[in-house]
């Protein structure tokens, strides 16, 4: 098996004689993080409930290494009656005993789950409960975890707590294959992307662009004049303002990292507070 510790070979998958995968092979080796991408249908979900084992190829099989456990992050989750807390409580003491409890309590503070931990989850909203999957999942410390859709229904800050996380334990040396239409969080932690397109594995060429390159993410609360402050932004930064989103209160910026001292300063002398602030390497 070399270096991998999950190996795919030729899976074939069909529902009601229909080929959803075709011939699909893959490896993924400890620490590497891979992305699988591709429109709506085209069978991510599919292959990443084969590779963890949730569901039968049709063909082909599917090998992990002795000892490697793992994780799926699926992308909906069932609103049973129990409330977060109670749900937690007993995910943690089945997967990882009185192993420190301290993390949990992180993670509720850094997911900003606190206030919701009495609500039964049948009531909580999509993204919180993506929250909680993902929480359960990072508790466990698995060796491998597949995500489906991680980022969906979640708020920005709570994206970001997620991609660094990930990124840490990526470091430590877990393995993630991971399914996503927000090509950020590919961007940032995929060593390689792969499209599934008519059933096949199509080495990622149409989503890798080149070179990386390093960027700065700031997250910054809106004050007045947004509209006025967004074309000197535009005017004074040009080219090196790679792109702006709004997040209700909060726009997204994205920038060479060269320029963002001077963001900083601009942000600073106009009193609109950057909530956040990150570098991150990009495919360009
Ligand atoms: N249990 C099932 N029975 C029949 N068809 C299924 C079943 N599960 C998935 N499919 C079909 O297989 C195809 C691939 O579905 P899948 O959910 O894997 O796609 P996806 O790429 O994850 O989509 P999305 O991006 O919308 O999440 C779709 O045409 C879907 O309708």
């Amino acid at each position: 098996m070399n270096n991998s510790i999950l190996e795919a070979k030729n899976v074939s998958k069909k529902y009601e004689g229909k080929t959803v995968l075709q011939d699909i092979s893959l490896s993924a080796g400890k620490g590497e993080a891979i992305g699988l991408v591709g429109v709506n249908g085209c069978g991510k979900s599919t292959l990443l409930r084969i590779l963890s084992g949730l569901s039968n190829p049709s063909s082909g099989q599917v090998s992990c290494s002795p000892g490697i456990r793992m994780a799926l992050i699926p992308d909906r989750y069932e609103k049973i009656n129990m409330t977060l807390q109670k749900f937690m409580d007993h995910m943690y003491r089945m997967e990882t005993d009185r192993e420190n409890r301290d993390e949990m309590g992180r993670y509720f503070r850094e997911f900003h789950l606190e206030s919701m931990l009495d609500t039964p989850m049948k009531y909580l909203s999509k993204g919180t409960l993506q929250k909680a999957g993902v929480i359960q999942a990072l508790l466990g410390r698995r060796e491998l975890l597949f995500l489906d859709e991680p980022l969906s229904g979640q708020d920005t800050l709570s994206q970001m707590t997620l991609i660094q996380e990930l990124k840490k334990r990526k470091a430590a040396g877990m393995t993630l294959i991971m399914a996503c239409h927000e090509t950020y969080l590919i961007e940032e932690l995929a060593d390689r992307i792969y499209e599934i397109k008519d059933g096949h594995l199509e080495d990622g060429i149409s989503y890798v662009y080149g070179i990386r390159r390093k960027k700065a993410i700031l997250l910054v609360k809106y004050g007045e004049d947004s509209g006025q402050i967004k074309e000197r932004l535009e005017k004074q930064f040009g080219e090196s303002l790679y792109g702006m989103t709004d997040y209700g209160s909060l726009c997204r910026l994205e920038a060479d990292v060269q320029i963002a001292e001077e963001l900083f300063r601009f942000f600073g002398e106009i009193k609109w507070h950057i909530v956040r602030y990150e570098e991150a390497e990009e495919l360009c």
